[in-house]
């Protein structure tokens, strides 16, 4: 059966479909094979200068899809002809996964494949690898993208940021879990620390422009507006070191050590301690247990009137259930609801998370209460919480 739902969904030039457990899933899984491979299983990269930093985790990492850096290939800077050569190892790097391409991915099924947002070096492919250590790290161009790459069995998870201690909510991903049917079946916590990244020769004070992430961008506020630098928002911020050319970026060590750039300056994010906490999404959700912390994650509405949101929150203080997180975005097919006086409101979803497992008596009933009054509710998923933040 499913099988067949990937069959409709897919349009390979090619196929050969068959339906198998997977390692990952008790559920069938899709092997679907296709003419062209445009995500090469291994690689030889070349890099110009600032390994030292990484060498140990990028240069032994087998277990990637994207390149294995070794030391001794770090290139002297005025070799043209490595020049190119290293050039053209960039250009092997794993393309970020697009819609358009979606019937032309393959992947051997031997490890669990992860979605993640941005490019080689971006923190999120870090934080899939915390998430799915030895996991195959899928990049994808877009959010969306990686949401529909779960959706239609090209990957089997996605790992997606949800909120920065500094920049605060990752808004877009908010939206998309409510437009998807994925489930949310755990959390990273993910120490991010930024590097102003230059091409070798470049100096912090030849630097006008500096290109990274938006998020990334507002993390460091302090330091850009302290060096003059005027920001550019790209997709992701090792998209912005792999495009760099007399602009700075704001991105990881990681990528700077991908892309041979110099690290001009460490740490420059506005806060130490900066930490950006990202989902971990399924096609199904994961059984919640109470033999460790968990964490469920809701989206609700509710009818207009005084003290709704109130009585709503109090079904959680009652019970003496802890609220981690609340967001409200607008309800986006109706944003506006007419009053009978002609007024008209914005309407909203609300997006709480609460330490209780679902598993737990006192969260069921909490959520029966606000099932009550609510005019919508979806659970999203109940999750073990993440103790642990990795630098
Ligand atoms: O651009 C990246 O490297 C990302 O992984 C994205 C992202 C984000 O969306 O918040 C993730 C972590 C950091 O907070 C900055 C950017």
């Amino acid at each position: 059966m499913a099988a067949s739902v990937a069959r409709s969904q897919l349009t390979p030039l090619s196929r050969q479909i068959t339906a198998k457990p997977s390692q990952s899933d008790q559920t069938p899984k899709c092997i679907v094979r296709f003419r062209p491979l445009n995500i090469p299983r291994r690689f030889n990269v070349t890099v110009k200068a600032s390994i030292n930093r990484n060498d140990e985790k990028i240069g032994g990492n087998n277990n990637k899809t994207a390149p294995a850096l070794h030391p001794q290939s770090i290139l002297d800077d005025d070799d043209d002809e490595e020049d190119a050569a290293s050039k053209d190892s960039l250009n092997s790097l794993p393309r970020p996964l697009s819609s358009a391409q979606f019937s032309n991915f393959v992947s051997d099924g031997s490890r669990l494949r992860v979605a993640y947002q941005g490019v080689r070096g971006a923190y999120s492919e870090s934080a899939a690898e915390k998430a799915y250590p030895n996991c195959e790290a899928v990049p994808c161009e877009q959010f969306d993208t990686a949401f529909e790459a779960v959706e239609r069995w090209l990957v089997d998870r996605a790992v997606l940021p949800i909120e920065n201690s500094l920049g605060g909510s990752i808004h877009r991903n908010y939206d998309l879990l409510l437009r998807h049917r994925l489930h949310i079946v755990g959390e990273v916590k993910f120490a991010v620390r930024h590097c102003l990244l230059a091409n070798p020769g470049v100096k912090v004070e030849d630097l006008k422009r500096v290109l990274s992430h938006p998020q990334a961008l507002a993390q460091c506020e302090n330091t850009l507006t302290k060096l003059g630098l005027v920001r550019e928002a790209v997709d992701d911020t090792a998209g912005a070191a792999k495009q760099l050319k007399d602009t700075g970026a704001v991105a990881s060590s990681s990528a700077a050590a991908i892309y041979g750039l110099n690290i001009l300056a460490e740490d420059i994010q506005d806060d130490c301690d900066n930490v950006t906490r990202f989902l971990m999404l399924a096609r199904e959700p994961i059984i919640p247990g109470t033999d460790r912390p968990f964490k469920t994650s809701i989206v609700f509405s509710l009818e207009e009137g005084p003290g709704v949101l109130f009585k709503a929150l109090a079904v959680f203080a009652l019970r003496q259930i802890n609220l981690t997180k609340i967001e409200s975005r607008p309800l986006r097919n109706q944003p506006l609801r007419s009053s009978d006086d002609n007024s008209g409101y914005f309407d909203y979803l609300f997006y709480v998370d609460f330490e209780a497992s679902m598993a737990d008596q006192k969260a069921q009933n909490a959520l029966r209460h606000l099932k009550e009054f609510a005019t919508f509710l979806r659970v999203l998923g109940s999750y073990p919480i993440d103790t642990t933040i990795v630098p």
